[in-house]
């Protein structure tokens, strides 16, 4: 049997994925490593925490597999999105990185949309929003000029783990579209922008697709983790785009749901036609030639962790939710909306907060716990609906993430979402797709569709339960009126949060 590693490097962790030619995983190693939060809305990463994070993960894959590392042929990448992470002439970052979840940057965003104007939604196809890259750059250079000095160009994270490991730079297509700065539709860095906020060509990293070959592992790096030196290193992909190709969202008509820290839901585009005049994001795929449409809520998994961390410390999820599934739908009148670290869709705001409306004397942790579930899950509707109204059929959606390890959270989806939703059997994520992009290159199959035949098993299907259905439709009227009429209590409530 030969091999593949996928590698997933997360906001908290790096997860690595040893994946046989059956598709089955034979291995799974992983790192956390710290976020800093220096200021209010600051969300930072030390780039070399990601290499000696998934050096050791690496080796602890290969050690305990037990496998010749010569049967390891590919390796590729899912990499958190957005982040910056600009290296001087030597390759070397000026600072830490900046992430896709720090919102400091509202004013360059303003500043980004007076500049660029209509040519914004056309050429990026994307609106600016404070977690995209080239607002981060502007910080930078506003900012700190002294450090945007000593910056000749910049890479996102997983190019950067990617140049640690093999000594090239390339930015793949997928992630690039997460930078405001790529003409999305002519896959190539636009010269338009960067001409508008005076970026000099240079400052960009070569575009390759996320399937590309991108080179060997060097001999040091090698001797650390025990990837051989012919296996292959194939570039990687956004972790959305990797999430999408995990699970199988490769033709049009599939659309995918993911509750991680953040949660979206993505719908396959063939061609770059679709036009959702900026609502949601709108990317390059993973697979070449193809795009992919897609809506964000920040704190989707992450409002779920935060209720437990601090409500039922110590707890599993598991516990935490024992009894959640006896409360009827709508929680006896609670409603949650997830705006704990602001909002991306619908509602592009940094400053808009979270809310637990309706509460009753009556009500017990137990029905709080589902409010959250329940608010999460019509967050992500929100870009369903979006979704419908531009004409999309979404009649089937494949669940992945942690929040797919619930099956009352699976049902919850079917039943607000009106639609079919399928469970992945053996879930792995964004690493799975990392996985496919390797199996690929590596010459298995010729092509993702075609590995996602044997690498994508669909476990149950849950299907809608129509009365509960008519119930959430009516919730969910009245928690779409709930950020407008809590917007203006939380932009006051701004200047106290800081
Ligand atoms: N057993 C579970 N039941 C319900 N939700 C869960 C369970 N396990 C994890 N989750 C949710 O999934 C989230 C983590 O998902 P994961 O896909 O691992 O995130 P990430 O890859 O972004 O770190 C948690 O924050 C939590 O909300
Ligand atoms: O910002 C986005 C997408 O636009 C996020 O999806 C990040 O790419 C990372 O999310 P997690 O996988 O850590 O939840």
């Amino acid at each position: 049997m030969k091999y593949v590693i996928g590698v997933d490097l997360g906001t908290s962790a790096v997860k690595t994925l040893l994946i046989g030619q059956d598709g089955n995983l034979k291995g799974e190693a992983t790192r956390e490593y710290p976020l800093y939060h220096e200021k209010a809305g600051w969300s930072e990463q030390d780039p070399e925490d990601w290499v000696t994070g998934t050096t050791e993960a690496l080796k602890e894959l290969i050690v305990n597999s037990g496998i010749p590392s010569a049967d390891i042929e590919g390796i590729s990448f899912s990499g958190q999105m957005h982040g910056l992470v600009l290296l001087d002439e030597n390759d070397k970052p000026v600072r830490r990185a900046i992430l896709w979840n720090d919102t400091r940057t509202t004013k360059q965003c303003r500043e980004i949309e007076r500049t660029l104007g209509d040519k914004l939604l056309t050429v990026t196809r994307n609106p600016a929003l404070e977690g995209f890259t080239l607002p981060k750059i502007l910080w930078v250079k506003q900012n700190e000029p002294e450090t945007f000095a000593k910056a000749s160009h910049f890479l996102l994270p997983k190019d950067y783990l990617r140049l640690r490991l093999t000594g090239a730079k390339h930015m793949d297509l997928s992630d690039a579209a997460g930078t405001l700065m790529l003409d999305v539709a002519a896959a190539s860095w636009s010269s338009e922008v960067l001409s508008a906020f005076e970026i000099p060509a240079s400052f960009c990293p070569p575009l390759v697709e996320a399937g590309a070959y991108a080179g060997n592992v060097t001999p040091d790096v090698s001797e650390s983790t025990g990837i051989s030196l012919s296996a292959k290193v194939f570039a990687g992909g956004a972790d959305n785009a990797c999430g999408a190709i995990g699970a199988g969202i490769l033709s049009p008509g599939l659309t995918l749901c993911s509750i991680g820290t953040s949660g979206v839901v993505l719908t396959y585009e063939a061609d770059a036609s679709a036009d959702y005049e900026g609502k949601v994001h709108f990317f390059n795929h993973g697979k070449t030639n193809s795009f992919y449409a897609m809506g964000v809520t920040l704190a989707a998994g992450y409002s779920l962790s935060w209720f437990r961390n601090t409500f039922a410390k110590g707890e599993s999820f598991d516990a935490m939710l024992e009894g959640v599934g006896d409360i009827p739908a709508g929680s006896n009148g609670l409603l949650f909306t997830p705006y704990i670290v602001g909002e991306r869709t619908p509602h592009p705001d940094s400053k808009i907060r979270g809310s637990f409306i309706g509460i009753d004397g009556s009500h017990t942790r137990a029905h709080f716990a589902r409010a959250v579930m329940e608010g999460i899950t019509f967050s992500l509707n929100e870009s369903i609906a979006i979704f419908r109204a531009a004409g999309k059929t979404i009649n089937t959606i494949v669940s992945i993430g942690g929040g797919a390890k619930n099956p009352l959270w699976l049902q919850m989806q079917a039943d607000i979402f009106r639609a079919d939703v399928v469970a992945l059997e053996n879930e792995q994520g964004p690493g799975l797709g990392a996985a496919m992009l390797a199996a690929v290159g590596s010459g298995w199959f010729p092509s993702l569709d075609a590995c996602g035949e044997i690498f994508v098993k669909h476990a149950r299907i849950y299907r809608p339960n129509e009365a509960v259905s008519v119930q959430y439709e009516q919730l969910f009227r009245i928690y779409q009126q709930t950020y407008n009429q809590t917007a203006g209590i939380n932009h006051s409530l701004y200047a106290i949060r800081n």
